[in-house]
């Protein structure tokens, strides 16, 4: 049960306490910010509103605690990150109740985020040790004109504390891909966790309280990204951000200061269908990869590209498959539950809409109950629809008729979008000239797009984001370069 035994000290009566300074606190605002339940639209929990004041104090602490913490050796940043990820996985039950309440993840997805968290930690515990544990070593003679006088030694140091901003459809599993990496590079962590998913993150974050973590290394701020957002990515004790979100993001990245940033934003990812593709292999992966978490992922296949000649054989083949998918409640473990808000609801609808306006063809009914929508799949949608370029994060998928491959790689680039993309084909060559193609961060060729295995590099171009994540990228975005540079008296060949 969420709130109770090992986390009974995070929640005082119906309010969610915030953690700060190693300890869970009722904020001086005595304001609270409600988590309504997508599938009831009833309010589920409450958290802290907290103020700048606590602000303040909670990077006044991180930026104490990072001193210690970056003269701690690899090894014990590694056990302790190892401890907390055991902890996580002990813990999965009541963490993946908070997320069936709070963002409608269906039951088995929601333990399974809980679980790849956990093991997300160990890995980049791993990971951290090997790359941190290790520098460079440079000779000034390698450089035209120079003798052998010059040693220069350098190294990966922290960054100082890193913001992490999460968003509400893995407030778990985006929270710890951040929080990891930063702690095995010696960064102190302030967390701002989605308003969906806020509990989740809390019970989370108490399980790397319950590692035991020094005190004021790890925060966590809850409160309305609008309300203390901003707040929180332009104050001056931030040397780094870390966010994962929509356009909110390319905000942020306008606001922040001179510091390092990690954005993994919103995506609209093709699939482009050839005329030599498996048929079944493409429809078992356009139902997946569209219709999983109800669309709402930035991974999620969200155009489908198809060449005409085997339009009509794929279409009938998605919509025998999408007959199979649950509509329901995520308690369930129904395939589609709802969307995560009204205002997500209400926007899914808008482009539906549109798309009936303009003469799309619907291959289902529209049928929409409160935030819950009905699988939907939309064929012969045309680039007039707002539907063919914008992110519906829900479970409503297009289909566009290509007249030839070009057609189809052109429509992947004019997006604003460059995350993910895939191909279908049997003709290895003609994929990998397809993936060269698309201006996406990844393409999958014969699968649907996917951020995990959380150790892959995983970054978007355009408006998709900046920077890499992935545990190896993150935890090395994360540092920065530090050169010592022993000078000798006279040139020494002794090493050479
Ligand atoms: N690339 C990806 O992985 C994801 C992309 N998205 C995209 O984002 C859209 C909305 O999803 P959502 O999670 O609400 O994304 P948002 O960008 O609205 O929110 C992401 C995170 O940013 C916080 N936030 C909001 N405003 C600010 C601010 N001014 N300063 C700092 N932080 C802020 C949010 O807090 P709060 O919740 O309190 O507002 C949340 O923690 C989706 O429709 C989709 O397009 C969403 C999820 C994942
Ligand atoms: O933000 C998202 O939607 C996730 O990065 C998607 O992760 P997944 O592809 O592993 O589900």
């Amino acid at each position: 049960m969420a709130g109770s035994g090992v986390f009974a000290e995070i929640i005082d009566g119906d309010v969610f306490k915030y953690y700060a300074d190693g300890e869970w606190k009722k904020s001086s605002s005595a304001k609270s910010v409600a988590i309504v339940n997508p599938s009831t639209r009833n309010t589920q929990y409450k958290v802290q509103a907290c103020t700048q004041e606590e602000v303040n104090k909670a990077m006044e602490a991180a930026k104490a605690a990072q001193k210690w913490w970056a003269r701690t050796p690899l090894w014990k940043r590694a056990e302790l990150l190892h401890k907390a990820g055991a902890i996580l996985k002990e813990h999965r039950a009541p963490i993946a109740e908070a997320l069936i309440k709070e963002i409608a993840k269906p039951a088995k997805d929601a333990i399974s985020e809980v679980v790849r968290s956990g093991d997300l930690i160990s890995y980049c515990a791993e990971e951290g040790v090997r790359i941190l544990g290790e520098g460079t070593f440079l000779v000034s003679d390698s450089f035209p004109g120079n003798e052998r006088n010059k040693y220069c030694l350098v190294s990966k140091i922290p960054l100082g504390v890193v913001l992490a901003i999460p968003p509400f459809n893995y407030p778990v599993n985006l929270a710890v891909s951040k929080i990891a990496p930063a702690l095995i590079a010696g960064n102190s962590l302030v967390l701002k966790p989605p308003t969906q998913g806020a509990v989740a993150c809390l019970h989370m974050v108490h399980c790397f309280h319950l590692a035991g973590f020094p005190k004021g290394l790890i925060s966590c701020i809850t409160g309305k990204g609008s309300e203390i957002g901003d707040f929180l990515t332009m104050h001056p004790g931030v040397n780094c951000i870390s966010f994962t979100g929509g356009d909110t993001g390319i905000a942020i990245s306008k606001k922040a200061g001179m510091i390092p940033l990690q954005m993994e934003l919103g995506g609209k990812d093709a699939c482009i269908v050839l005329e030599d593709a498996d048929l079944d292999l493409v429809a078992a992966n356009i139902v997946k990869g569209g219709f999983s978490y109800s669309g709402q992922r930035c991974t999620a296949v969200k155009v489908v590209l198809v060449m005409e000649s085997v339009a009509d054989a794929l279409v009938e083949k998605v919509k025998s498959k999408m007959t199979k998918l649950t509509v329901g409640s995520p308690e369930d473990d129904s395939d589609i539950t709802a969307v995560v808000s009204e205002s997500s609801a209400n926007f899914i609808e808008g482009l539906v809409l549109d798309a009936r306006q303009k003469g799309a063809t619907f291959c289902q009914e529209y049928r929409r109950e409160g935030n819950l929508i009905w699988p939907l799949l939309l064929d012969n949608v045309r680039p007039d629809m707002r539907i063919a370029w914008e992110e519906p994060f829900g479970p409503v998928l297009p289909i566009i008729r290509i007249g030839s491959v070009e057609e189809g790689i052109h429509h992947c680039n004019a997006s604003n979008f460059g995350l993910q993309g895939c191909v279908f084909t049997k003709d290895i060559n003609k994929a990998m000239l397809i993936s060269d193609a698309m201006e996406t961060g990844t393409v999958q060729i014969n699968a649907a797009p996917a951020r995990g295995p959380d150790h892959f590099p995983f970054q978007g171009i355009k408006d998709s984001g900046i920077g890499s994540q992935g545990i190896t990228n993150s935890i090395n975005m994360m540092t920065k370069v530090k050169s010592t540079v022993i000078n000798l008296p006279t040139p020494s060949y002794t090493m050479g």
